[in-house]
C-alpha cells in the first residue's frame, strides 16, 4: 500500500443510462508516489479532465477505488477531499474568490482542511508568510494584500491560485491545463512557480497539458491517455530522450488521431 495516490479500476461514465452516455474512463489503475510529478497528455476527449474531476470529487466515479495517503477517499465528497487535494483548472477566475482581498483568499487557503470556516486569521506571522510567498512571484502582489482579487490580471490570478495551492499543503495537486489561458511569458513563469511549489510542498502532482514540450521537460513521469485509458507510462529517463515529434508519433501509434491543439 502506498502513501501517495492509488487508483484501482477507476471507471467514469457520464450520463449513465441515457442516450448521450459517454464512457470517459474505462479502467484506470495508477499509483503516484508522494512527491512524484506526473504530466498527462492525450488528444481532445481522451479523458484527462475526467480523470482529474474524478480525483477531485467534482464528479463521482462509476466504479473503482481512490486511495490517498493510505486512506480510502472513494466516497468522500469534493469538499472533504479539498482538505487533501488542491485542484487548479485552466480558467484563472475559478481558483480564487473575486470579491475577497488577496489576503483573505490566502487566509482561506491556509485554513483549508483545518475546519476554520470563513474566519481568516490575520496574525503578523501569517502576513509575513503571505508577503514572502507573494514576493517570490515577482509581480508586486505582496504590496496588494488588501486589493480585491477581481482586480488582478489572469496571470496574476493564476499565480495567486498556485500560491494558495501551496499554502494549503495538499497531499495531491491536480493541474488541469492551468497554463492554457496565459501568454507564453506568464505561462513560463507560472510553470516555474509550479515546479518550485511541487518540490517545496512535496506532494504528488498530476499536470494535464496539451503542450508537448511542457509535458516532456517537466516532472518525473509522463502518462499518455487515449479513449479513457492510459496507453503509455514513460519514466523520466525515457521521456528525457524524446522530442515533441516523438511524443506526437507515439500518440498516433496508439491510435489517437484526435485533433491536437495548434500549440502542441
Ligand atoms: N460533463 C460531461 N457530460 C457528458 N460527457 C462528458 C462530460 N465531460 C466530459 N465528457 C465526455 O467525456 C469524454 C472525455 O472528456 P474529457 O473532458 O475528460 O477529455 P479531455 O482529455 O480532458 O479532453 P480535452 O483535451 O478536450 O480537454 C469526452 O467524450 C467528453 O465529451
Amino acid at each position: 500500500m502506498s502513501d501517495g495516490l492509488e487508483l484501482a479500476g477507476l471507471r467514469l461514465v457520464h450520463n449513465a443510462g441515457r442516450a448521450d452516455e459517454v464512457v470517459a474512463l474505462r479502467r484506470i489503475d495508477l499509483t503516484v508516489r508522494p512527491a512524484e510529478f506526473v504530466t498527462v497528455v492525450g488528444s481532445n476527449g481522451a479523458g484527462k479532465s475526467s480523470l482529474l474531476q474524478a480525483l477531485s470529487g467534482a464528479v463521482r466515479a462509476t466504479a473503482g477505488t481512490v486511495r490517498l495517503g493510505g486512506r480510502d477517499i472513494t466516497r468522500w465528497p469534493a469538499h472533504r477531499r479539498a482538505s487533501l487535494i488542491a485542484y487548479v483548472v485552466d480558467d484563472p477566475r475559478l481558483g480564487s474568490a473575486p470579491d475577497l482581498s488577496v489576503e483573505d483568499n490566502l487566509a482561506l487557503a491556509m485554513g483549508r482542511g483545518r475546519r476554520r470556516g470563513l474566519r481568516p486569521s490575520r496574525t503578523a506571522a501569517r502576513r509575513r508568510t503571505m508577503r514572502d510567498r507573494l514576493a517570490r512571484l515577482g509581480l508586486g502582489l505582496e504590496n496588494r494584500l488588501t486589493d480585491r482579487v477581481g482586480l488582478l490580471s489572469a496571470g496574476q490570478r493564476q499565480s495567486l491560485t498556485m500560491v494558495m495551492a501551496g499554502l494549503s499543503a495538499p497531499r495531491l495537486l491536480l493541474l488541469d491545463e492551468h497554463l492554457a489561458a496565459l501568454d507564453p511569458t506568464t505561462a513560463a513563469r507560472v510553470l516555474h512557480l509550479t515546479t518550485d511549489l511541487v518540490s517545496t510542498v512535496d506532494c504528488a502532482t498530476i499536470m494535464v497539458t496539451h503542450d508537448m514540450e511542457h509535458a516532456l521537460r517537466t516532472g518525473d513521469r509522463l502518462l499518455m491517455m487515449s479513449d479513457g485509458r492510459t496507453v503509455a507510462d514513460l519514466p523520466r529517463e525515457r521521456k528525457n530522450g524524446m522530442s515533441t515529434q516523438d511524443l506526437i508519433d507515439l500518440m498516433e501509434h496508439h491510435g489517437d488521431r484526435g485533433v491536437l491543439p495548434e500549440r502542441a
